[in-house]
């Protein structure tokens, strides 16, 4: 599918109230969810039940809504999707076009945990790899995240962290409103390079990414840097547990599906990654997008392989609860055509808290110091939107890894 920016329809959805309650902006198109909170909520539920729950609201509504939100990491943790009754206005009247966007002021950053605990936690899941090698039921992947909370002088606006996210055009910005913790308004706030599921009518797209390499400044230092990861193994190793099982759980689904281009470069300002574009045609073109991001999420991008031995290990290796880190971002319409996104490259914003994550895949051969840098590295283009150094991320990891 693949919609230009050109081409891509814009879709407004305000109705009561006008405070916005999603938006995403990227090469699927611009997407803009108004309503009330916390009225516009749908009931909130697990993949189990949202189907039904999807067929309710737009039986309520009509046609013409929009439900967007955000799809939590665990897969047993409810979602946090909002339910926008639709009247068409005119293109133009609310955007995420660049606007004048101030920086937060005072900023302070502490890595939670530091980039040392991490590589050990890193070395544990390596450790545990080399022990059940073999076995059935073996992790044969983990991807293991840390966190950056930066605190601010003054309450983060994320309308101006969204237009200096989405200044790079390989990826969606995204905000979507969380559940208020206490009278805290939250956010999850973003700029994602991932596309887990994109559908209009028969026609699905998904987009993996996985395996990666930071950006350089000098451009013949770039290119090495680039030709590397698509020589690397371990890096392809990683990447090709995501493909086969996006190709597996979309399979059931669809009557045609493959990955044309195999597996390419891609790259935003701050990352190379390995990437492959799976395109198929749905059975029933009436399947929701966002059933099938349910299904699909989380993939071995985000979580591991087998999948519920990773989730259990990253819930004992990881300081934090991941919440809608690594869960999925997007909307649908009331014919399921719509794009989902790995919530990923994103933070969550409480009042004058940003709580930033970045993940790596460990796969049998990785280095636990290399991947605490590359996570930094992750944390790069955020940083940068909140008017910090890229490199901030990077601090407390060893030099070799850094240069
Ligand atoms: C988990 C993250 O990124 C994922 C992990 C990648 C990797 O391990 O190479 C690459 C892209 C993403 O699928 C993240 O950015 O937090």
């Amino acid at each position: 599918m693949n919609i230009r920016m050109s081409d891509a329809p814009d879709r407004l959805a305000p109705q009561t109230g006008n405070n916005v309650l999603f938006a995403f902006s990227g090469q699927q198109g611009r997407v803009v969810g108004r309503g009330v909170r916390p009225a516009s909520a749908l009931p909130a539920g697990t993949a189990a039940t949202l189907a039904v729950r999807l067929e309710r609201a737009f039986a309520g509504t009509g046609p013409q809504g929009l439900v967007g939100g955000a799809l939590a990491f665990d897969r047993s943790q409810p979602d946090c999707l909002w339910h926008c009754p639709a009247t068409p206005t005119p293109v133009g009247a609310a955007t995420l076009a660049p606007q004048p966007a101030h920086a937060p002021q005072g900023l302070s950053v502490s890595a939670q945990p530091e980039p040392a605990t991490y590589a050990r936690a890193v070395a544990r899941a390596l450790q545990i790899m080399r022990d059940e090698a073999g076995q059935p039921g073996a992790l044969e992947k983990i991807v293991l995240a840390r966190s950056l909370l930066v605190r601010a002088e003054a309450p983060i606006r994320v309308e101006d962290l969204l237009a200096r996210l989405g200044d790079d055009p390989a990826v969606t910005a995204f905000r979507v409103a969380l559940p208020a913790r206490g009278t805290q308004q939250r956010w999850l706030c973003g700029a994602t390079p991932e596309l887990l599921l994109a559908k209009t009518g028969a026609r699905i797209t998904s987009h993996p990414l996985a395996g990666s390499a930071r950006r350089r400044a000098d451009a013949l230092a770039d290119q090495q840097s680039a030709a590397a990861l698509m020589a690397s193994d371990k890096d392809h190793r990683e990447h090709a547990l995501v493909v086969e099982s996006i190709l597996d759980v979309l399979s059931p689904w669809c009557r045609q599906l493959g990955a044309p281009e195999g597996t390419r470069l891609t790259s935003t300002r701050s990352m190379w990654h390995l990437g492959t574009r799976i395109e198929g045609e749905l059975k029933d073109p009436e399947t929701s997008s966002a059933v099938l991001a349910a299904h699909l999420h989380p993939t071995p991008a985000v979580c591991g392989v087998p999948m519920a031995r990773a989730n259990a290990l990253i819930a004992e290796l990881e300081p934090f609860a991941r919440d809608f880190y690594a869960g999925a971002v997007g909307w649908c319409d009331a014919r399921g055509d719509g794009a989902w996104h790995v919530a990923i490259r994103c933070a969550e914003i409480c009042g004058a808290e940003a709580r930033l994550y970045a993940g790596a895949g460990i796969v049998p051969g990785s280095d636990p110091m290399a991947e605490a840098a590359e996570t930094g590295a992750k944390f790069g283009a955020f940083l940068t939107a909140l008017g910090l150094p890229a490199d901030a991320g990077l601090a407390g990891v060893t030099r070799d890894e850094v240069r």
